[in-house]
């Protein structure tokens, strides 16, 4: 079978998608009937073909997205340009940080795909962190991630004019809306997207009927609205890390744009508080549980010391403009950063708990009266976190909040 490339889109499938990589010359042409391709995409929103070589291991992937969001299907439309997004934040983040993102091949708008590095030797970080593994390097591939895609794409570096540009190049107004319903909006009133068992609605109305709760809840929603800042990967979460021993990659920024810098950090640490509750069921054995938790704990504590220095060196070394040698600007900075991050997190808390789209570490647990337990242990965690975010001054402060809940 054959279909008409750079012409009209169309889904691909196991069939036709090695037509795509052809060009490439990656795999040699007489290697071709040998190739085996099989769909992998585990997403809420898109193919992921892998398509391998067996006798000598080469392998490629093939990602493409749909016109509508694979989870709910076509009654939910939603755009193709995520793809062309997604690229162009891998193509962007690797200048900056080439060691912690998939390489790019090959891009192609009209088919809506990325064609990229395979790393199926790496785990995704969220069924690893489950089973009980622990990665040394994760805190300081993540900080440093997030901390140079940041200073980056900053005005704290580029050229206003630049700047302008990069947000205009990133705006992405379809995905952002997603994060503004499911994240922002919907888990804080009674919606239809809302999912959780019926035995959690005391604790769910209390959400509902916090004032205090949703002000807050308001003013992280307008900051994540109007404070393009800079470039997020905008959906990072352990489901979007690849890990091994000596090599992380942050995968699928297809939410990718311009937003308040803490946004990313709130999610990361957000995921991790998740599991670290989540452990109190999964880990059998005591010593065990606690070394896990002090793990995830210290993993949080090492992720903000990492970005807040690596920001720091590089604001000395390369920050331009008229105020860059003020005293204060940058530690105003930073700590706006931290304390969004904090109520972003708990955001991000809430609605995997009980929004649309929830984590397989609180889901998995099996006993239902635990797992209920635990839900309501994480709504109260991340309520805590977006009302009080503003009296967070350390990071030990945090995680004493999470190892409290
Ligand atoms: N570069 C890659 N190498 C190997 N597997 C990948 C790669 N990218 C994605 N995958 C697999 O596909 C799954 C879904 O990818 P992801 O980018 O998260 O899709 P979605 O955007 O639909 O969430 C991942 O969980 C992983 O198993
Ligand atoms: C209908 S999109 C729900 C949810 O899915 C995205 O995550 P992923 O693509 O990594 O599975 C994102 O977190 C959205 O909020």
């Amino acid at each position: 079978m054959s279909i008409q490339l750079e012409r009209t889109y169309e889904p691909l499938t196991e069939l036709n998608v090695i037509e795509v990589i052809r060009e490439l010359n990656y795999f040699l042409l007489e290697q071709e009937n040998e190739l085996v391709v099989n769909e992998i995409g585990d997403g809420n929103l898109n193919l992921v073909f892998h398509i391998e070589h067996p006798a000598t291991k080469r392998a490629l992937i093939v990602k493409q997205a749909l016109p509508y969001a694979k989870v709910v299907g076509e009654s939910w439309p939603l755009t193709l340009d995520r793809a062309r997004i997604e690229s162009e934040a891998l193509l962007t983040e690797a200048e900056s940080v080439p060691h912690l993102v998939p390489k790019v091949f090959k891009t192609d708008r009209t088919l809506a795909v990325t064609v990229m590095e395979d790393l199926s030797d790496h785990t995704i970080l969220r069924k690893a962190l489950i089973e009980g593994s622990t990665y040394p390097k994760l805190a300081e591939d993540i900080g440093t991630f997030s901390a140079s895609t940041a200073f980056y794409s900053s005005d704290f570096h580029l050229h206003p004019f630049e700047k302008k540009e990069q947000v205009a190049k990133f705006t992405n107004p379809e995905l952002c809306k997603i994060t503004e319903d499911l994240v922002f909006t919907d888990p804080f009133f009674d919606h239809d997207t809302n999912d959780f068992p019926e035995e959690l609605i005391d604790s769910v109305e209390k959400l509902w009927n916090d004032e205090e709760l949703l002000r807050n809840a308001a003013q992280l929603k307008y900051s994540f609205l109007t404070r393009a800042e800079v470039l997020l990967h905008g959906d990072l979460h352990t489901g979007s890390i690849f890990i091994t021993e000596n090599s992380t990659k942050v995968i699928d920024p297809e939410f990718a744009f311009y937003g308040p810098a803490g946004f990313d950090l709130g999610h990361f640490f957000a995921n991790l508080a998740l599991n670290h509750l989540s452990q109190n069921a999964h880990a059998k054995e005591p010593f065990n549980r606690e070394s896990l938790q002090n793990y995830l704990l210290e993993t949080i504590s090492n992720t903000w010391d990492t970005f807040e220095n690596t920001f720091s060196d590089l604001w000395h070394e390369k920050a331009a403009g008229p105020f860059s040698k003020t005293n204060g600007v940058l530690k105003d900075f930073l700590q706006q950063t931290f304390q969004d991050s904090i109520g972003f997190a708990g955001c991000e808390i809430i609605r995997r708990t009980i929004g649309l789209a929830h984590v397989a570490d609180l889901d998995s647990i099996e006993n239902k009266e635990v797992q209920l337990y635990y839900k309501k242990k994480a709504l109260e965690l991340g309520s805590k976190l977006i009302k009080k975010r503003s009296s967070f001054t350390t990071i030990t402060q945090l995680t004493d909040t999470i190892r409290g809940a």
